[in-house]
């Protein structure tokens, strides 16, 4: 049977983070959120706002935050991991004696790990000691700013305990954010990571004044590519018709608050990845990594994904987003599911 779970810690005080907390906040739970900077902390338990994330958000007044970590894990029933995908390991190494043992660890992060090649809760379990498929990973089409104006939308929540899943799942039902539980754990993760690559493809073809056909291309052959990698590690092929599938791409590669696909979109109308990463003002574009270590990953496993190798290539060896426009456009014939 599934706990319930009250108090709640929130690792990260960025826009998911923050605006999960406020969720969480909302669905009735005692909510404390640990900032890396000490004014922010201040700013959202004297002012409720986290203005440099969520402009014009009010938070509850029952959200609290510190910069101290032991401070915040004191005492914590479930601990939500919101910090970018590449320094989770980092961060996680330096709370582990923080974390309380039996507390359900959930993790937001969206990306696979460079060098590693692991997805985020394979990262957690290897630092935490949590059972390989434990941790509850959140995924779905979530723009942060939306979820925290109230705006409605439905998300999942995979982990192969259900009982942890629904724990959560309780903790974080509002009236405008409705959570699924799944078991696919792989797939979820895999669909969360990879959208966020062919999101830069398709900001990348709007730069350059592409339109709709090119954009429903991209996300249907990127669902196609997605979905290849995933039943290839073991996922439910159905995930990627769910929520953390084509839903979150549908999100993440239509919104202009998506940081992916305007990330993308600077490239596609001629900027360099270091003005890009200047536009994006230190907030993650995390398929800028995840192009990399999805590509690999994908290759260890002879699985083909021809959108992420375009990405890869723009982003990392400096190629033309016209030039692999026009090379995937170029590529052998074939039948559109071999
Ligand atoms: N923003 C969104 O709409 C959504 C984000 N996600 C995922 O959630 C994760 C967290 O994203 P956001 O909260 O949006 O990120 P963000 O960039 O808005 O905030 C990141 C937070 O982590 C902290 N942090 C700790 N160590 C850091 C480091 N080494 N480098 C950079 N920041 C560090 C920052 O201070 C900040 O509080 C990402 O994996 C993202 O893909 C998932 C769904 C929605
Ligand atoms: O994951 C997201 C929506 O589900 C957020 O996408 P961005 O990181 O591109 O803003």
């Amino acid at each position: 049977m599934a706990v319930a779970v009250q108090r709640v810690t929130v690792l990260g005080a960025g826009s998911w983070g923050t605006a999960f907390a406020k969720v969480l906040a909302d669905a009735g739970r005692d909510v404390t959120v640990w900032a890396r900077r000490a004014e922010i902390a201040a700013e959202i338990r004297g002012e409720h706002t986290n203005a440099g994330y969520l402009p014009g958000v009010d938070l509850p007044p029952r959200l609290t935050a510190t910069s101290d970590p032991a401070a915040a894990l004191d005492g914590a029933e479930a601990v939500v991991l919101a910090v970018p995908s590449q320094s989770l390991r980092a961060n996680l190494t330096s709370w582990t004696g923080l974390l309380p043992p039996s507390a359900i660890l959930v993790s937001l992060a969206k990306g696979v790990e460079l060098g590693t090649l692991k997805r985020m809760s394979e990262v957690i379990s290897e630092i935490s000691g949590v059972p390989d498929g434990g941790v509850v990973v959140v995924s779905g089409p979530n723009l942060a700013k939306e979820i925290a104006h109230g705006q409605p939308a439905a998300a999942v929540l995979a982990c192969a305990d259900h009982d942890r899943a629904v724990a959560v799942q309780q903790a974080s039902s509002t009236s405008y954010f409705r959570p699924y539980t799944n078991t696919d754990v792989v797939g979820v993760e895999l669909g969360g990571a990879c959208k966020n690559v062919i999101a830069l493809s398709c900001g990348m073809a709007a730069g350059m004044g592409f339109g709709t056909n090119t954009m429903a291309t991209l996300i249907t052959r990127g669902l196609a590519e997605m979905a290849r990698l995933g039943t290839k590690l073991g996922a439910d092929p159905l995930t990627f018709a769910g929520l953390a599938g084509l839903g979150d791409l549908v999100a993440t590669c239509s919104s202009p608050l998506s940081r992916n696909r305007s990330f993308g979109e600077r490239l596609g109308r001629g900027d360099t990845l270091e003005e890009a990463q200047r536009a994006a003002g230190g907030q993650v574009a995390e398929g800028v990594m995840s192009c990399s270590s999805i590509r690999e990953l994908a290759s260890s496993f002879g699985v083909d994904m021809p959108i992420t190798d375009a990405m890869h290539r723009v982003c990392h060896e400096g190629i033309d987003p016209r030039r692999v426009g026009a090379e995937l456009l170029g590529r052998e014939q074939k039948h559109e599911w071999s």
